[in-house]
Formats: structure tokens, sequence, C-alpha cells
């Protein structure tokens, strides 16, 4: 039988091919990436990344499963894989301080990504929550494994890449993909229809948001 996160991938295809080949992404690898650009991006992912933890310990808040609440009770304390531990070396490396992330304001793609999360949750289901959250990891897992071949001449860009390419990240990616299918196990046809467009969405605001970051994007 047809998985729905394989359903999920190829609806979402256009969309990931499009994150594929934008320029954050590109410039990424091969090093051109103005620093000012990626400060901002990391500026503004601390907003999703407080939010997308916090998620995780709402979900598991409604679910019963001991193992998936498990999992997601570890993604709310940022132990499912290293990315907290190296969001903060890299704040701490370009010097980002208390100060400056006190001033930043959170970007309309940033908050419109956050608001339909919380949408899912709220006006949803867990289900579509945790199908709105997929893409984080996956789309994260596939680009990571895509740019690892190509490298960056750039230390940061390069640590980044491998962050998301690690043994970590990759098992917390496929646990995720395997919680989602045993949600949608229970979910009836309608719920497994919103959890598709769920994640369909979720992949959406992942590609804008290197958009917003790339056009460092503000509210005026
Ligand atoms: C917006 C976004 N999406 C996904 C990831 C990878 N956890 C992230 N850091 N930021």
């Amino acid at each position: 039988m047809t998985k729905i996160t394989d359903i999920m991938r190829q609806q979402a295809n256009p969309l990931w091919e499009a994150s594929f080949n934008h320029p954050f992404i590109e410039q990424l690898s091969t090093g051109a990436l103005s620093p000012q650009t990626f400060r901002y991006y990391l500026k503004q992912d601390r907003f999703y990344l407080e939010n997308f933890a916090a998620l995780h310990g709402k979900i598991a808040d409604q679910i019963d499963d001991p193992d998936i609440k498990a999992f997601l009770y570890a993604g709310a304390e940022g132990f499912n894989d290293s990315e907290k531990e190296v969001r903060k070396e890299f704040f701490s490396e370009l010097k980002i301080t208390q100060e400056e992330i006190d001033q930043t304001h959170i970007a309309p793609t940033a908050y419109s990504y956050v608001t339909h999360m919380y949408h899912e949750l709220n006006e949803g289901t867990p289900a579509r929550a945790a199908a709105a959250l997929l893409p984080c990891y996956w789309l994260y897992n596939e680009i990571g494994k895509k740019l690892i071949q190509l490298g960056s001449p750039i230390k940061i860009y390069q640590r980044f890449i491998e962050t998301y390419e690690s043994p970590d990240f990759t098992t917390a990616t496929d646990k995720m993909i395997q919680i989602v299918d045993q949600l949608a196990e229970t979910a009836d046809q309608k719920e497994q229809q919103e959890m598709i467009q769920a994640f369909v969405r979720s992949s959406y605001f992942e590609l804008h948001f290197w958009e917003m970051a790339y056009q460092r994007q503000e509210w005026s």
C-alpha cells in the first residue's frame, strides 16, 4: 500500500525542487551567500525553531502512543538532533548579541509559517500538526544530503550543511516520517487529505522562508 508520506512527498515535489534550486541554497554551497543574509536567516529561524520545539510538546500532550509521545517530548527539548547546539555555536561565532536578538521582530513569512503550524493543531488535529512539522525535518535532510556532495568553501556554511546530513538528523527525520505514516493509519480519509494539505503548505512556507531571508524581508 502507498504510504501517505510518499503521496505528500510527491505532491510537494515542485515546491521542494524550487527549494533545492533557490539562490539561498545554491549560494550556501558556492560560498557566495552574503554573511548578512545568513545572519538574517539565523535570527528569523530562531523564532521558527522556538515554536517548532513548543509544538512538539503540544502535539505530544494530545497523543497516547508512548513511543511517539517520547520522541515528540524529546523534540520539544531539542534532544532529537544536534541542531540546537549547532545554532548556539553559530550565534556565538557570528557575535549575534542578546541585544540584537531582542531588537529583531519576526518577519512576515516566518510569522505566517508559525501561524500555519499552530492552526493545524488548534483548529485541526495532532496528526495534521505532525504532518505540518514533517517538511522541517525531511526537506532539510534532503538538502543536507544533496549539498554534502558539493560542500561549501565557507566554514560556517559547511557546518550548516553537515548538521542536516548528520546521522542524528537523518535518524530523527526517518522517525518523524514513520510517525506521520502511523498517525495516518487511524485517520479517516478527510483527515488524511488535510494531513497532505498541511504538509504541502509547510513545504510552500519552507520555500518562501529561503526567499524571505534572501530578500531580508521586512513588514514595510
Ligand atoms: C524554517 C526551518 N525549517 C526547517 C528547519 C530544520 N529544522 C529549520 N531550521 N528552519
